[in-house]
């Protein structure tokens, strides 16, 4: 009787561990950011097969360095994450894991997936990565607390990730990965502004400035989504333009625009939580409808 529970004890240790270790690596944004360049390197031209044993590596090795990136981002924020409800809970904030651990995690992440992308793809795309984990770690994360500007920079890393997964596959910067990194580069505006929009009084108390307008959730910062909103347009039009995927997607995506629009115009009108948890959710589908439908609709020349 006494085994079983002992037993159970320690599954329950287990299953505590790898939720921690999630929750570490913010799975659900990393699963985002590692799809975005799993799709960019299929939609390089020299990717000719859709070759799972590549698809796997590469997804691997990106998860491994952006896991290390949050790792980072975690054990730096540890005391400002404990004081937002978003964030108390995650693992070094709370006290469950100690920040030797979590360090010595993001040390053997980072340097395995740099190996990873460097060894079975390209030094191109290891580099970049680096370069990426660098940027969000040590230059967007302190910068959140000094000014809105952070998230001009935030979104450098966040937007890398295609020009990753293009270098894999094209070993080259060419038009079409810079392409995606603009797409990717503006849609984080109203993306995350819906997200600041919603935990602003979390922000606040702990000190962070990341919205447009001093005053917070204010008609412009509802403007400031609308125009980011504006500018994709013709950005995800480039992909047609350059001829790396066709008209199907074309419109697809003028749809998906025209959708973030006409979300962010509700924001400016309803000024509300709600309106600005419907850009948040639209933000996800969009980002995953528009790679998707270019991958789908993929030109293989360039
Ligand atoms: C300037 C750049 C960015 C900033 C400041 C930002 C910020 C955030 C924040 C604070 C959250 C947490 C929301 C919450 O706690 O409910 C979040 C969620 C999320 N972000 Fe972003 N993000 C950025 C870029 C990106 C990029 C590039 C991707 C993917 C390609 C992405 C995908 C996601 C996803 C999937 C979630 C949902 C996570 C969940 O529900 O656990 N974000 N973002
Ligand atoms: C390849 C590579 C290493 C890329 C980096 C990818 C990456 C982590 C992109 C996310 C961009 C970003 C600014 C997220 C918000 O973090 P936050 O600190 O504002 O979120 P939080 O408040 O929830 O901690």
């Amino acid at each position: 009787m006494e085994q079983v529970t002992v037993k159970q004890q320690s599954s329950l240790n287990i299953a505590g561990k790898v939720k921690d270790y999630m929750m570490l690596i913010k799975f659900s944004l990393s699963f985002m950011v590692v799809f975005s360049a799993v799709i960019s390197y299929l939609l390089a031209p020299k990717v000719v097969e859709f070759d799972w044993l590549h698809i796997i590596l590469l997804f691997t090795g990106g998860l491994l360095v952006t896991g290390s990136a949050n790792t980072v981002n975690q054990i730096v924020e540890k005391d400002t994450d404990a004081m937002m409800m978003r964030t108390s809970k995650r693992p070094v904030a709370s006290g469950r894991m100690q920040p030797a651990e979590a360090w010595a995690f993001a040390i053997i992440a980072i340097a395995a997936g740099l190996f990873i992308l460097g060894y079975f793809f390209n030094w191109l795309s290891a580099g970049l990565a680096l370069f990426s984990w660098f940027v969000y770690a040590y230059m967007y994360t302190p910068l959140k607390k000094v000014s809105a500007v952070s998230v001009l920079l935030g979104a450098v890393p966040g937007a890398l990730p295609c020009l990753i997964g293009w270098a894999a596959g094209q070993d080259e910067l060419s038009a079409g990965g810079w392409v995606l990194f603009a797409i990717q580069f503006f849609w984080q505006f109203p993306h995350f502004w819906a997200i600041a929009w919603i935990s602003h009084k979390d922000y606040t108390n702990a000190g962070f400035k990341l919205m447009p307008s001093v005053e917070g959730p204010t008609k412009y910062s509802a403007i400031q989504s609308i125009i980011y909103s504006l500018v994709l347009i013709p950005v995800g039009m480039l992909p047609y333009l350059v001829g790396m995927s066709g008209m199907i997607s074309f419109y697809i995506v003028l749809v998906a625009n025209l959708m973030m629009l006409w979300l962010s115009i509700r924001l400016y009108r309803e000024m509300e939580k709600k309106a600005a948890r419907r850009v948040m959710f639209g933000s996800y589908i969009y980002l995953a409808v528009v790679l998707l439908a270019l991958l789908m609709d993929k030109i293989p020349v360039g």
